[in-house]
């Protein structure tokens, strides 16, 4: 249940529900009533310390390479488009005058003349139409490849690398985007949130690469039982969060269950010795009056009780 950062050496950015987390701990850790007014002062307090993002400056360099390619190749886009306003324009005038032009001549030296300049303005016109959409198509290829880069920059700044569960950050994302539908179609959705127990006792007893070696292996049996719409989320050292849309808490009862019998049944070996691994769930459905964030919230209490009464148990939010 530790607060160890999970990729790098920074702390983590704190969210909403991150500092609530946060405050409640540190009331139950200082034996004080969760009453609004201490729960205010603790929020206020926490949130007032800002933290720089978890990703590495090499993931940052990425992103922000990403964000000038954006702005270049825009640049372009409005540098063609004018472009080809003012030489359709020029065209035009040039048309325009060639027209009042061979209205007024009868002579037809001075037709052909005119009609000639016409011709070329028309040829100009549509040597300009041709290069623009030339250039716009291969603006538009760059367009594609930033959107792919970007996408998989995205999918970096929100995975964890140790597991491949999303991270905090893809939370957020996932989090927004469930509400908003489970409101949407008036569908249920839960949240469960799950800590090893007693994993310090796993690195002190076999090291921290083999306690990585067993968050990998738990990720892994978790993801095999979840169905493909629900979202894995290492939420902490050794806490995941697992996001089920279109599940109340009678599914996720049948979800926690299932996890622990595959969890017996799929033991983790380390040079053949078994590693037990346990853990305590807290589960919480959204109510119609609630955010995501105190949803979240309510599971995070009902895990801490789930601990608190002994481990190795789930408790549902009320
Ligand atoms: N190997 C490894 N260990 C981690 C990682 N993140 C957190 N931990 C460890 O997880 C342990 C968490 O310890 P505690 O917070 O005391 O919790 P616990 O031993 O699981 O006890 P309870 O949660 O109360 O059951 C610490 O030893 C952390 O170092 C990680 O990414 N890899």
């Amino acid at each position: 249940m530790n607060e160890r950062p999970m990729t790098s050496p920074h702390s983590p950015t704190l969210t909403p529900a991150d500092i609530a987390r946060v405050a409640l701990k540190r009331l139950a850790e200082l034996g004080l009533p969760p009453t609004p007014e201490n729960y205010t002062k603790f929020y206020n307090a926490i949130a007032a310390i800002k933290s720089p993002t978890d990703k590495s400056d090499a993931e940052l360099k990425s992103a922000y390479q990403v964000l000038f390619r954006v702005s270049d190749v825009l640049d372009g886009m409005s540098d063609t488009s004018e472009t080809l306003l003012e030489d359709l324009v020029r065209g035009g005038e040039v048309m325009s005058q060639s027209l009042d032009a061979l209205r007024s001549r009868s002579d037809p030296t001075a037709v052909k003349e005119v009609l000639s300049t016409l011709i070329e303005s028309t040829d100009s016109v549509c040597q300009t139409v041709s290069n623009s959409h030339r250039d716009l198509q291969e603006l538009k290829s760059a367009v594609d490849k930033i959107q792919s880069d970007l996408a998989i920059n995205r999918k970096t700044l929100e995975q964890d690398p140790l597991t491949g569960a999303l991270n905090r950050q893809g939370l957020e994302h996932m989090l927004a985007r469930e509400v908003k539908r489970a409101r949407r179609g008036q569908l249920a959705l839960s949240v469960a949130i799950i800590d090893l127990d007693d994993f310090k006792q796993v690195n002190d007893r076999f090291g921290h690469l083999v306690g990585d070696k067993v968050l990998v292996h738990f990720a892994s049996v978790t993801k095999a039982v979840l169905r493909e719409s629900d979202v894995l989320v290492r939420y902490g050292g050794e806490e995941f969060l697992l996001l089920l849309p279109e599940t109340d808490l009678n599914g996720a009862r049948f979800l926690i269950d299932r996890l622990r019998q595959v969890n017996v049944k799929t033991p983790f070996f380390h040079q053949s010795q078994h590693v037990d691994i346990r853990f305590s769930a807290g589960v919480a459905e959204l109510k119609i009056d609630e955010n995501g964030h105190a949803m979240l919230i309510r599971a995070d209490e009902a895990m801490y009780r789930a601990k608190h009464e002994g481990r190795d148990r789930v408790i549902f939010a009320d």
